[in-house]
């Protein structure tokens, strides 16, 4: 569907052969992003990865998080991270449970994924340093400004009105104490390094980076800062939102949790740690994360955009036209999914559908150049977290109240999770 966006033209795609023209066919041509009022502001200019448009800067930034950041034997040596965080999640979890208390996961989702992140970027917690509580906040407040598209967005000489109800200022300020408190977090780091020091987290690698004169290899300040920044806004929320879909779904139907719990349980036989091999042979799981990321993208609309004129399908599109990719709406789409409305992962256990790119059906993550590049990480921590709360426990609702009960209802914003909190109880623990 082509439309205007005030003065802007814009190209909805919600179909997964579209999709696959812009992300794979005219990949190149599709591969910028829009640029955007907040963005501009909190990102450096949008000089990081995440709104860099395409081009050599884009090409050294996105090999620097490839190779260096976010490479597979990386994200297999964060096992151990994982391990530690979810296993501090099971204790805060029992302990709900000797106290009798019922379990927010959606609170402990958010923490968990803070951490997690934390960890790999910063070597330690953020949630327990000043900087990073305050550092935490303002990505919440960002959020909310991404968010609120304005008309000034859309129809440039409407901008005074974001001068005037106090858009442009609030975007002022956050701007300002997002960098100092980048800066803070930098002269912190500097000062103590991370806890863990056998392992270099991502500050290490960049740092090492920003000092180094190798051409082609140092990287300056803002880059630097950019990718910090663009860690934690693409990594946390996103996990955490998937990960309460995924026990949402199984709360709503108890026979998937119990073939999950069969699966698990079955692999783990007498051990505790979850290693990545017992992952590779729980296809069940698999299934389930793949089945939700289909029905519940946490980023239901991906925004891309034309950097020169493409004829497709006979319509000319406009360099600089903003595409939004609906992955929900792909997700959902009959021709694809037989009963789309159900929750059903028996779908995928002899497919070999994946959310990595190939298979336009199913793209939670994107796909073509600027396909997520904490896709493994972040697959690799849902996995590792929903593994672990099926091998501990069993679970239930609140006062008796049945699965299908249970509400789906969604929380618009820059990322989709529940509207409620998802408030569960344990019944039984498995030490
Ligand atoms: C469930 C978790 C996640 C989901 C669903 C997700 C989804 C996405 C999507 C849809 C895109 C846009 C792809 C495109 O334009 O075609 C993206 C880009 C990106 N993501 Fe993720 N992401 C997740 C986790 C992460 C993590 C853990 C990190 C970092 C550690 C991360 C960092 C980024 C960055 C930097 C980009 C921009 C890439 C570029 O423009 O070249 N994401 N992500």
């Amino acid at each position: 569907m082509l439309l205007k966006l005030g003065s802007k033209p814009a190209l909805v795609v919600s179909s997964a052969e579209i999709a696959k023209k812009i992300m794979k066919t005219h990949d190149l041509s599709f591969a910028g992003r829009p640029v955007l009022i907040a963005q501009k502001k909190i990102f450096y200019d949008m000089t990081d990865l995440l709104n860099l448009p395409y081009g050599e800067k884009w090409r050294k930034l996105r090999s620097i998080f490839m190779q260096q950041l976010l490479s597979s034997t990386r994200v297999k040596s964060f096992n151990s991270i994982m391990e530690d965080e979810t296993g501090l999640l099971v204790e805060k979890i029992e302990a709900c449970f000797m106290s009798s208390s019922p379990v927010n996961l959606t609170d402990m989702f958010m923490s968990l994924s803070n951490d997690l992140i934390s960890r790999a970027a910063l070597g330690k917690k953020h949630s327990e340093t000043e900087h990073g509580k305050k550092f935490l906040e303002l990505l919440n407040e960002a959020v909310g400004l991404f968010y609120n598209f304005t008309l000034g967005e859309f129809v440039p000489w409407l901008g005074w009105i974001n001068r005037l109800n106090g858009y442009n200022a609030a975007l002022d300020k956050c701007e300002e104490k997002t960098d100092e408190i980048m800066d803070a977090i930098i002269e912190d780091h500097l000062n103590s390094g991370g806890d863990d020091k056998s392992k270099e987290c991502f500050m290490d690698i960049l740092l090492d980076m920003y000092k180094s004169n190798t051409p082609g290899f140092s990287i300056d300040l803002i880059t630097l800062k950019g990718v910090i920044l663009d860690v934690f806004a693409g990594g946390t929320e996103t996990s955490a939102k998937t990960l309460g879909w995924v026990m949402t779904e199984l709360m709503r139907h108890p026979e998937v949790m119990k073939k999950l719990q069969y699966e698990v349980r079955e692999i783990m036989q007498g051990k505790y740690n979850i290693t990545h091999d017992d992952l590779q042979k729980m296809h069940y799981l698999k299934a389930v994360i793949k089945e939700t990321f289909r029905y519940h993208p946490p980023l239901t609309m991906n925004f891309h955009s034309s950097r020169e004129y493409v004829n497709l399908l006979g319509y000319d599109i406009e360099p600089e036209t903003m595409v939004l990719i609906n992955t929900w709406a792909i997700g959902r789409d009959p021709t694809y999914w037989p009963e789309p409305e159900k929750f059903m992962p028996e779908r995928f256990l002899n497919s070999s559908v994946d959310f990595r790119g190939f298979d336009f059906q199913l793209l939670p993550f994107g796909a073509g150049r600027r396909i997520c590049p904490g896709l493994e990480f972040a697959a690799s921590a849902i996995e590792h977290t929903v593994a672990k709360l099926m091998q501990k426990f069993d679970w239930a609702l609140p006062n008796g109240m049945k699965g299908e009960e249970l509400d789906v209802m969604e929380k618009p914003g820059v990322t989709t999770g529940r509207k409620n909190p998802l408030i569960v109880v344990v019944t039984k623990c498995y030490f």
